[in-house]
C-alpha cells in the first residue's frame, strides 16, 4: 500500500471533526472527496500533510509515518490549498518557490531544470515573466498546481483546485491533474464539491459525511441512494456518455 490512514481522529477544541478515519491510496490513484460543508474534507487533507496534528491514529507513506519525517514532508507530499495568498513574483519564481524543500545553499542547475519542465508541460511559458498578481483565477491555479508539482511529490493533496474557475480551465486542470498522476506515477487526493466535474475524470471516491467516511471505492459506491444519504437530499444519477452524471 502506498499511503495509509489509520484511525485518524481530529477535534478543533472540543468538536470532534474527523472520527476514526481510515483509508488507502495506491500508487496511481486519482481520489475525489466529496461530501458536504464541513464534513472534515479540508481538516483530512491538512491532517495528512501535517498543517493540523491529528489527535490519534497514523498517516504512512510507503510505510514510513509522516509524523517522523519532520520537514522531509514537503519532499512527498505537496498541497494546493483552498485560499492562495499571492505576492508579487513571476510566475517562474512562484513555480521555483516550490523546490524549497530541496535548496540548501542555493538554487541548483536541476532546480531551474525542473521548474523549467513544469512551465512547459503546463504551457505556462508564455506567461512566466509576468506577475502572478495580475494573473487571472485559472492562469494563477495552474502556478499553484505548477509550484506543487516542482516539488516532486508523491502525493498531491487539492483542496478545491478549481473553485472560482470557468469550465475550460476546470477542464484543463482536472486534465493536467489526472495526466501528471498517471505519467509521474504519483497519487492525488482531491477535495472537490463540483460533483458532476469529479465523476467526470475521476473513477476513485471517498464519501465523508460528518467526519466519517460513508464509503469508499470506484464508480459502483455512485449510486443514488449513497448520494442521496451523504449530501442529504434527494438525487438521480445518470450514465452520460459512459459517466455518471448526477441530476438534483
Ligand atoms: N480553525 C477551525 N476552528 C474551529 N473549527 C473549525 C476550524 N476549521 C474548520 N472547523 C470546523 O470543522 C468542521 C469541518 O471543517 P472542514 O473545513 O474540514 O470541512 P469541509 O468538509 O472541508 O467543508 P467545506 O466543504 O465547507 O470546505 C466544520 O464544522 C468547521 O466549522
Amino acid at each position: 500500500m502506498f499511503i495509509q490512514a489509520k484511525n485518524i481522529r481530529f477535534s478543533y477544541n472540543s468538536v470532534d471533526v474527523l472520527k476514526d478515519v481510515s483509508f488507502y491510496i495506491e500508487k496511481g490513484d486519482l481520489i475525489a472527496i466529496l461530501g458536504n460543508n464541513g464534513a472534515g474534507k479540508s481538516t483530512l487533507i491538512k491532517c495528512i500533510n501535517r498543517i493540523l496534528k491529528p489527535k490519534f491514529g497514523t498517516i504512512l507513506i510507503e510505510g514510513q509515518d509522516v509524523e517522523k519525517l519532520g520537514s522531509e514532508i514537503a519532499k512527498k507530499v505537496s498541497y494546493v490549498s483552498q485560499r492562495n495568498q499571492v505576492t508579487r513574483l513571476t510566475v517562474f519564481d512562484a513555480v521555483l518557490l516550490g523546490r524549497k524543500p530541496y535548496v540548501t545553499w542555493g538554487i541548483s542547475k536541476k532546480d531551474l531544470e525542473i521548474t523549467k519542465g513544469v512551465i512547459e508541460m503546463l504551457s505556462l511559458q508564455k506567461i512566466s515573466m509576468r506577475f502572478v498578481d495580475e494573473l487571472s483565477g485559472g492562469e494563477l491555479q495552474k502556478v499553484i498546481v505548477a509550484r506543487a508539482l516542482v516539488q516532486e511529490p508523491l502525493l498531491i493533496l487539492l483542496d478545491e483546485p478549481t473553485n472560482n474557475l470557468d469550465i475550460k480551465s476546470q477542464i484543463e486542470v482536472m486534465n493536467i491533474v489526472r495526466q501528471i498522476v498517471q505519467d509521474k506515477k504519483i497519487s492525488a487526493l482531491m477535495a472537490i464539491h463540483d460533483i458532476n466535474l469529479a465523476l467526470r475524470f475521476i473513477d476513485k471516491f471517498i464519501l465523508m459525511k460528518d467526519g466519517k467516511i460513508f464509503s469508499s471505492g470506484g464508480l459502483e459506491i455512485i449510486t443514488e441512494e449513497n448520494f442521496s444519504e451523504v449530501f442529504g437530499v434527494m438525487v438521480k444519477i445518470k450514465n452520460i456518455d459512459g459517466r455518471p452524471f448526477l441530476i438534483f
